[in-house]
């Protein structure tokens, strides 16, 4: 009788196939670790090929000249291809092919100007191409099948945070996976969704851990692994933190909570949908696979040590009634209203008696937009480059490492959680 076998989904992100070694690193973990299963493999664009897009993309749409860099990511993307398929030229067709789409996109953009508006859905046209390619070289890279997952994750036309449509995106993903996973691995692009009209959407930057959930659920995979540059989910980002340690397991609860306030390790929500399903989330290290790594899963915990999260690119925008009035449920209404209207996400908030305040992630297009909604009604007051400073599980010693010498300008606590708003400044150093 043959043996049932489980099904596992890896994702790898940017840094896991930042180039053509990184991708014979990969090659080389799917060969060692997933012999017993079927596996659905999930990649995001290559290295920082999403930020270069996004930078193409705005020349193109501003009606700029956008050759040189788009030369820079055509050289980039052929140079990896060449290095893994070298005496075999023909494999890079369909790379030639996707190059030659994006460039006909860009020029189109560049030569007929769009509305304003349509800034968001020309974007995910452009920006999707990064995954487009990065999946294109792996599936050669491992001999894997390469599926477009656009047709099957269908969402809504929230351009640029795609809200997926689980019922038609499950049908669709259990209709045609299982017969191609049998056959062998199949590779898949991160980040990316479609629309009923066949429109492509995205998911919102770093989206790919989502994607990875998001077929786990449709097909009640027994894991997910995402492979990172660390070695788990530590409690704070060593690119910024000292001493840093590793959870060797974590609640979904606590997880779904630090990348809720910035953990950028995981996308915020990749975790509902293995919780819902109860499917667990392995956190390793590509550059140490055989290393333990992180189990997210069910359970809750005694208390944690402290996790520090650090949000930069913050902007802190304060409104006061024009004459006095308090601050209300239905002046809440108004500010909450435009808020999501030109989609500021709110990280902290706090009101007096006749002034509101709240952090957001900083953007000059959405808080123009803002400003021209609600400029009339209030008194509009904003600091931009900032920091938002979260500690779980916080004790004295925690906040006075964080505090030490800095301004705040926002400050909140709640009994597991301390928060507070900053002034950015030059990082000397680890904190
Ligand atoms: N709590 C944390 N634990 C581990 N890494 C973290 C944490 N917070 C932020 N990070 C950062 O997340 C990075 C990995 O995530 P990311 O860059 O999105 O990976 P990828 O794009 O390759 O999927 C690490 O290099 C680290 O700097
Ligand atoms: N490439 C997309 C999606 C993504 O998730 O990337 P990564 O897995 O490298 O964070 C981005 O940079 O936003």
């Amino acid at each position: 009788m043959q043996e049932q076998q489980s099904l596992q989904v890896y994702k790898f992100g940017g840094a896991s196939v930042k180039d053509a070694a990184a991708i014979r690193n990969l090659a080389g973990i799917v060969r060692e670790h997933a012999v017993h299963s079927q596996l659905l493999i999930v990649v995001s664009a290559m290295g920082k090929t999403t930020n270069a897009l996004e930078e193409i993309f705005q020349l193109a749409f501003t009606g700029q000249d956008f050759a040189p860099p788009l030369a820079t990511l055509h050289r980039f993307h052929r140079a990896v291809a060449q290095e893994l398929f070298e005496d075999k030229p023909a494999e890079n067709e369909k790379l030639a092919e996707l190059l030659a789409q994006l460039e006909q996109h860009l020029t189109e953009l560049q030569q007929n100007p769009a509305p304003a508006d349509s800034y968001d859905q020309h974007y995910d046209q452009i920006i999707s191409f990064g995954e487009l390619l990065a999946t294109c070289i792996v599936a050669r890279a491992l001999g894997a099948q390469w599926l477009d997952c656009r047709p099957l994750l269908r969402t809504d036309h929230t351009w640029r945070e795609g809200r997926i449509d689980w019922p038609t995106t499950e049908w669709n993903v259990r209709e045609q996976l299982p017969d191609m996973l049998q056959r062998g691995p199949v590779v898949t692009q991160g980040f990316l969704g479609g629309t009923a009209a066949g429109q492509t959407t995205t998911l919102g930057r770093e989206g790919s851990d989502y994607t990875a959930a998001i077929f786990a659920y449709c097909l009640q995979a027994e894991a997910v692994t995402i492979w990172k540059d660390v070695a788990g989910l530590l409690n704070a980002d060593p690119k910024f933190f000292a001493d840093t340690v590793r959870f060797p397991a974590i609640s979904y609860q606590e997880t779904i909570e630090m990348a809720y306030y910035g953990a950028s390790v995981i996308h915020p929500k990749t975790i509902k949908p293995l919780a819902v399903r109860q499917i667990p989330l392995f956190v390793k290290s590509f550059l140490a696979p055989t290393a333990e790594g992180t189990r997210i899963g069910e359970g809750r915990h005694e208390q944690l040590s402290p996790a520090f999260i650090r949000k930069d690119g913050q902007c802190l925008i304060s409104f006061e009634s024009k004459d006095l009035t308090f601050i209300s449920e239905e002046n809440l209404e108004v500010i909450f209203g435009a808020l999501a209207q030109v989609r500021l996400k709110i990280n902290m908030m706090q009101n007096s008696a006749i002034s509101f305040s709240v952090c957001t992630d900083y953007s000059a297009y959405r808080l123009e937009k803002l400003l021209g909604l609600l400029r009339e009604q209030f008194t509009i007051h904003y600091n931009t480059g900032l920091e938002l400073y979260t500690i779980k599980n916080y004790d004295p010693a925690s906040i006075g490492r964080l505090t030490a010498g800095r301004e705040l300008l926002l400050e909140q606590r709640t009994r597991q959680t301390f928060q507070f708003a900053c002034r950015g400044r030059e990082v000397s150093g680890l904190l």
